[in-house]
């Protein structure tokens, strides 16, 4: 059979230029590259909020294999801009399976690039690190792309967690419950939620923006920290309604986006990786049971190390074992905590989930 398929170009910004072919919507879109090296999770990575404004390549060779299922979501919608790959698959075997994964971006417009070097393009994005991107379809121009590319803002600085935090509060779990959870949404994956809800908790979801006012008056037992896009220290809104809960002296607990604001909060700079941490199998040593833990992650921004060990208002709780970056931090005194990495491990292992008991436990304490 010919191939059909167009051809695809994808322009780095630092000048490279890789062809491929066309695969999802014919179009061009742009972002910050990134690479996800899990084997498997690609639907429930695709719809993670905390991809928004990213080109992602996925490393396994294969994508698309097993299909498209309605429930394996973290959000409504796709969330990344982009998609890399080496073999990006329409054909599909699960019987569960209800879409192709083609089928699947053309519906949420998302446009995508196959036949790609991947492991070529990781191994330059690792040395390189982060930059910005183009992947176009539909004009494979390179004066044109190149023109394009230069009007991408910088991940650095950009505030992109208002964009996709509900407009909306929301409730879930049983009315009844006494355990009241208070979420302040910058994007916040369903099964963070799931995670809460299964635990007994009755959650309340808040949009990005919502004083703490407004979140009293739901007269939680917990606050959550939600995770999100784009860069922490340009979310001065998130740090001033952050330091008014800790001020309340509830449980508040973080993920990810929300573990470096509470950093922020406590005066602790966060800071552009090299090229982040996006996988399934990072190993984490919780440095206070002396157990560690393989999780799932999807951070380009991190905790500044050393403001951490001089802050005496802190306690590293958790560090990461490949580059001892930090992955989890207590506010001493306080019942307030957090980490970097995603407990609630969709797609991933269920190492981590305890973190969600040990909220809900503070939680329980503080009703006695
Ligand atoms: N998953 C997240 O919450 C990501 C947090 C932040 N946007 C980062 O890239 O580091």
């Amino acid at each position: 059979m010919p191939n059909l398929q167009q051809p695809a170009v994808l322009l780095l910004a630092d000048g490279n230029v890789l062809y491929g072919k066309a695969f999802g919507k014919i179009g061009t879109a742009t972002g910050e590259i990134c690479f996800n090296t899990g084997m498997t999770g690609y639907q429930e990575v695709f719809t993670d909020p905390s991809y928004s404004g990213q080109m992602l390549i996925m490393n396994n060779v294969h994508i698309g294999n097993y299909g498209i299922k309605d429930t394996d979501v973290e959000s409504s919608s796709v969330k990344i801009r982009g998609l890399i790959g080496r073999n990006l698959e329409d054909k599909f075997s699960r019987y569960q399976a209800t879409d192709s994964l083609e089928s699947y971006l053309k519906a949420n417009n998302i446009v995508a690039i196959e036949g790609i070097d991947t492991r070529a393009l990781v191994a330059h994005i690792r040395t390189k690190g982060a930059m910005n991107c183009i992947i176009s379809s539909e004009n494979t121009d390179i004066d044109f792309l190149t023109a394009e590319l230069a009007k991408v803002p910088n991940m650095d600085g950009l505030e992109l967690a208002s964009t996709v935090s509900t407009t909306e509060e929301y409730e879930l779990g049983d009315t009844n419950s006494p355990l009241k959870v208070a979420v302040l949404d910058f994007g916040v994956k369903q099964h963070i939620l799931s995670c809460l809800v299964s635990r007994g908790a009755h959650v309340r979801v808040h949009p990005a923006k919502t004083p703490l006012s407004r979140l009293k008056e739901f007269n939680p037992n917990g606050y959550f920290i939600s995770n999100g896009p784009g860069d922490p220290a340009a979310m001065p809104y998130a740090v001033t309604t952050l330091k008014a809960i800790l001020a309340e002296d509830k449980p508040v607990f973080g993920i990810c986006l929300g573990h470096q604001l509470l950093a922020l909060a406590n005066d602790i700079p966060t800071f552009k990786m090299h090229h982040g941490h996006r996988g399934l199998n990072h190993p984490v040593k919780n440095i206070i049971t002396g157990q560690c833990e393989i999780t799932t992650q999807n951070h380009g921004f991190g905790v500044d190390p050393e403001a951490v060990k001089n802050n005496p208002a802190v306690e590293i709780t958790h560090i990461n074992l490949n580059d001892n970056s930090i992955e989890g931090i207590r506010v001493i005194g306080k019942k307030a905590f957090s980490v970097q990495y995603h407990p609630e491990s969709t797609p991933g292992p269920h190492d981590s989930r305890y973190l969600f008991d040990d909220f809900v436990k503070m939680m329980q304490e503080n009703l006695n």
